[in-house]
């Protein structure tokens, strides 16, 4: 090869006078020699794998090509790499994702961007489909995109309506997997479930990856870990005719109890008395009628907070991993394995006792001392039984459920409510229900918004421990959204010995923030790192 580094036609010709030239691009000459294409072409439909200098075809976990010197022209490159930098970038963050991502592509006019468009949507189009027999249609689906240190992506399968081969080539400055950023392969389960990264490519400079898009092609872009450097890619889809695809699948429900048989004394016995004085449940109700959301801070008494902290990170409890990860992907507690002090505590959140201060708290009928909407209706007052054993008089109650039952912007679906439609997840008992886990949260875990998410009224609580100093920004709060909307209503940040209270109803949506490595930057005052929080869902 000779040193000459190659020109980059937009530059022109030297000595000529300078205008407005067309820039050509072209894809690697070495694929597309017929022998080649031909050999890349029977892998890719026998489902082999085919290993060149110039491509390989890999058809685990799911059938993906990789060309490694996509476009042979450095000049090239640089204007391309110049003109995608100088685009407006967007900040783009949601359950799924942080990173920047620039204005449309389809349609820009820069001479190294429209040349790329003409080289992937014109004859590299051509190629792929005669490698991989689908008819690729002259559809633009093109856009670029910026990670930098803590972005990620994570696993989700692209699946849309008429995407049929994705692609994604990256301008990337040289890069290790310990820079993050990998784009992890899973594999799937009989459900078409995703299951474990089974591979990684590390993405290099003008390689292109492109893979079948289909219900099993779940991937990720791992988080970006190293600090200076800027994950720059342009990436797309190629379309086609649409193909039949298998139902989701639905989760089966996480059980629902009621109530454990435990008096008032349970009460006393762990809980700040100040929330246990009937004035000021009263005064909580009021607030939490007007806002539908609660904090109670010091919410446990300060001896047995410290306690169920110290309980928490003993080694012989056993954390199970909780998946499948286009879900969700955090530690739970496998109750057999706990101390006493850590079973007791989330017998506290189960018990009867419990959910009529739950009642009193938020004006939700979550035992039948409680009163109910009807009752106020009919011109009566309710009165709020006395978690403490006695009865004193309550609030009314129907303005305030009604505004909390009519928001638009609360609703519900924890993220530990498996999917399942509606009807089945409706109630039906007429007796109050709740479902909970303690939960472990470290850098990697996540719950995701999905499609086949139930959405039904409830009430969720969090109680936070071992969140000293945890930073927002580290991820790790809980987002209430509007079905359909990335807009955030509402968002609960973790917080030592704080209860969270949020009434959802059937349009909002939650999800817990992805915790980055940052969080691994706190300061070392706990054996483990992250936080814990018990989660339960209370169903009227
Ligand atoms: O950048 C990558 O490696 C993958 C991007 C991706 O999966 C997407 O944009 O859907
Ligand atoms: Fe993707």
């Amino acid at each position: 090869m000779s040193g000459t580094r190659a020109r980059d036609p937009a530059q022109g010709e030297p000595g000529k006078k300078r205008g407005k030239r067309e820039v050509r691009g072209e894809f690697a000459a070495a694929i597309r020699e017929p022998a080649l294409k031909e050999k890349a072409g029977a892998a890719w439909g026998r489902r082999e794998p085919l290993t060149h200098e110039a491509i390989t075809v890999d058809p685990a976990p799911f059938c993906h090509g990789v060309i490694p010197d996509f476009l042979p022209c450095p000049g090239f490159l640089d204007g391309l790499q110049r003109e995608l930098l100088d685009l407006d970038f967007h900040p783009k963050c949601n359950d799924l994702y942080k990173f920047k991502q620039s204005d449309d592509l389809t349609k820009r006019k820069e001479p190294h961007i429209s040349a790329l468009r003409k080289v992937l949507f014109e004859e590299f189009r051509e190629w792929l489909a005669a490698v991989t027999q689908v008819e690729l249609e002259p559809t633009i689906d093109l856009s670029c995109a910026k990670y930098e240190h803590t972005d990620a992506l994570l696993c989700h399968d692209d699946e849309l309506e008429g995407r049929r081969i994705a692609f994604i080539l990256y301008l990337v400055p040289p890069w290790e997997k310990s820079d993050g950023g990998t784009l992890d392969l899973y594999s799937t389960d009989g459900h078409f479930q995703p299951q474990r990264v089974v591979k990684s490519l590390v993405p290099s400079w003008n390689s292109l990856v492109f893979f079948e898009v289909s219900p099993v092609s779940f991937h990720q872009v791992s988080e970006v870990l190293t600090k200076g450097k800027c994950r720059l890619s342009v990436s797309g889809w190629f379309h086609g005719p649409s193909v039949a695809r298998p139902p989701r699948y639905i989760e089966s429900l996480l059980p629902r109890s009621p109530h454990l048989p435990y008096d008032h004394e349970i009460l006393y016995e762990w809980i700040n008395p100040v929330y246990l004085d009937m004035d000021s449940q009263a005064q909580i109700q009021e607030e939490f009628e007007e806002r539908s959301e609660l904090l109670l801070k010091n919410f446990l008494k300060g001896e047995k907070f410290q306690l169920v902290c110290e309980a928490l990170q003993k080694e012989d409890i056993k954390w199970s991993s909780r998946g499948p990860p286009n879900k969700r992907c955090y530690e739970k507690a496998e109750e057999g394995s706990l101390p006493d002090v850590l079973r007791k505590c989330l017998e506290l959140f189960h018990s009867e006792a419990l959910f009529l201060l739950l009642s009193n708290f938020t004006g939700l009928k979550l035992h039948f001392l409680a009163s109910s909407d009807d009752e106020d209706e009919e011109g009566e007052e309710g009165r709020a039984a006395d978690c403490t054993g006695h009865s004193s008089s309550k609030p009314k109650q129907g303005e305030s459920s009604q505004k909390a039952n009519g928001r638009a912007d609360q609703v519900d679906q924890p993220e530990n409510d498996p999917q399942t439609k509606e009807s089945d997840t409706k109630n039906s008992s007429s007796v109050p229900m709740c479902m909970g886990e303690l939960r472990h949260w470290t850098n990697g875990h996540y719950t995701l918004v999905h499609d086949t998410q139930i959405t039904e009224f409830a009430l969720d609580l969090l109680f936070f421990c071992g969140c000293e100093d945890w930073d927002a920004e580290y991820g790790g709060f809980t987002s209430y959204i509007a079905k359909g909307e990335d807009e955030e209503l509402l968002t609960v940040n973790p917080e030592n010995n704080c209860l969270a209270l949020v009434y959802r109803d059937k349009e909002t949506l939650k999800f817990v923030k992805y915790v980055n490595h940052r969080s691994l930057e706190r300061p070392k005052k706990q054996s483990r790192a992250g936080f814990w929080d018990f989660s339960f869902v209370y169903y009227e």
